[in-house]
Parts: structure tokens; sequence; C-alpha cells
């Protein structure tokens, strides 16, 4: 059997945990693509075009191996919110996604053998109601800034966190399980 290599196109640090987790054997090649987007588009389309958008630009350079990109949002009230660029806007996507329900999309793209094929995951989060207090000790955490919606559920975020419907690796931004089911029908083999 020919070697077979998976590129991880994602510079998050959760994906690569997701992965080593299964010791699913990749490397990282990530790229600066531009993740502006047309905020009119739905969510599944934004994250999907993404998503694509990071896979087909290692693909330039890698045109025989797999390789697998994601992108997260998190959509609250139609409203699309990624990653915070200040601590103010932190502080107001946290305030906005208290006692409320957002949904959070993962998008993945998967090349294998010339050909992109994507699907995306959603996921239903109930915040608790928030005080002031509890927005301003998490922002002190950190946590929030490289994280669609200020948010990390995986870290001390989960504690903001009253409920969730869907797969809980969607929010960390890799639903592993459908991704791993994704990867062996493209023909990856995974390690005995
Ligand atoms: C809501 C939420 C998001 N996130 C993260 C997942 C993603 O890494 C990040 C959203 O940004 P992305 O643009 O999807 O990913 P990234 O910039 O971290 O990595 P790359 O573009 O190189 O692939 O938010 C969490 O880790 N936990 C959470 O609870």
């Amino acid at each position: 059997m020919l070697k077979q290599t998976l590129i991880l196109a994602s510079s998050s640090p959760r994906r690569k945990e997701l992965l080593e987790e299964l010791q699913i054997p990749f490397v990282i090649s990530s790229s600066n693509v531009d993740e502006s987007f047309d905020p009119s588009l739905s969510p599944e389309k934004i994250v999907i075009d993404l998503a694509e958008r990071k896979v087909e630009a290692i693909y330039l350079n890698n045109q025989h191996s797999f390789i697998l990109g994601a992108d997260t949002v998190v959509c609250l009230d139609g409203v699309i919110l990624g990653k915070p660029t200040s601590r103010e806007d932190a502080s107001r996507m946290l305030s906005e996604l208290s006692g409320k329900t957002h949904s959070v999309y993962t998008g993945v793209a998967i090349m294998a053998n010339g050909i992109c094929s994507t699907f995306y995951e959603k996921t239903d989060v109930l915040f608790w109601e928030l005080t002031d207090e509890e927005i301003y000790d998490y922002l002190d955490t950190g946590e929030p800034f490289d994280k669609a919606g200020a948010y990390g559920i995986q870290g001390v975020g989960r504690t903001l966190v009253k409920e969730i419907k869907g797969d809980y690796f969607t929010v960390v931004g890799l639903p592993i399980s459908r991704t791993v089911r994704e990867l062996k029908a493209h023909g990856f083999h995974l390690p005995k």
C-alpha cells in the first residue's frame, strides 16, 4: 500500500489535539488564507467555503495528499460571530450570548485524490445568564481571544454553558467522529 499523508490545514491547537488523541498520523501545514466572508450568506455556506479555501490553499503544493480543513463560527439570532478583535469585542459577544441559545457551525473540507468534499455540523449551545463580574473574570483568563464567539467550551468557558444539543466536538472546532468516518469513506486508512 502506498504511504499516505494526512495534512491538517489548520493552526488550531484543538483540531491538532483531536487527531492526536485518536493516534491518527498527520502533519500540519496551515496557510494564511483570507478568512473574510459575506455576512449575508448562510452560516453553513460560510463555514464550508472557508474550510474549502483552507484546503485548496494547501493543495496547490501538496497534490497527492489527504488534506483536512475546518472552520467554526458562532451564530446568534442570524448574526455571525467570529473571533473577537479586542477585549471590548469579546465582552460584547459574551453579553449577547448570555441567557440565550446560539448555534455553532463547523464546516469541514476533505481533499482526497484531487476531489474536495465538504460537510458541516451544527450544535446548539445555551448559555447561563452571565453577570458583568462573570464576564470580566472570564475575559481575564485570556481564553476568549482566539475563539469564535469569544469562549472555549473545552476550558473555563464550560462554566458558561448550561446545555448543548449536538456534537460537543463541533463546538471545539472539529466534529471528529463524522470527520474520521468521512476520511475512511474517501480512502484514508486509519492506523490499526
Ligand atoms: C465556540 C468555540 C470555538 N473554538 C475555536 C475553534 C476554532 O479554532 C476557532 C475558530 O476559528 P477558525 O477560523 O475556525 O480556526 P483557527 O483560526 O483557530 O484555525 P485555522 O483557521 O488555522 O484552521 O474557535 C473553541 O476552541 N472552543 C469553542 O467553544
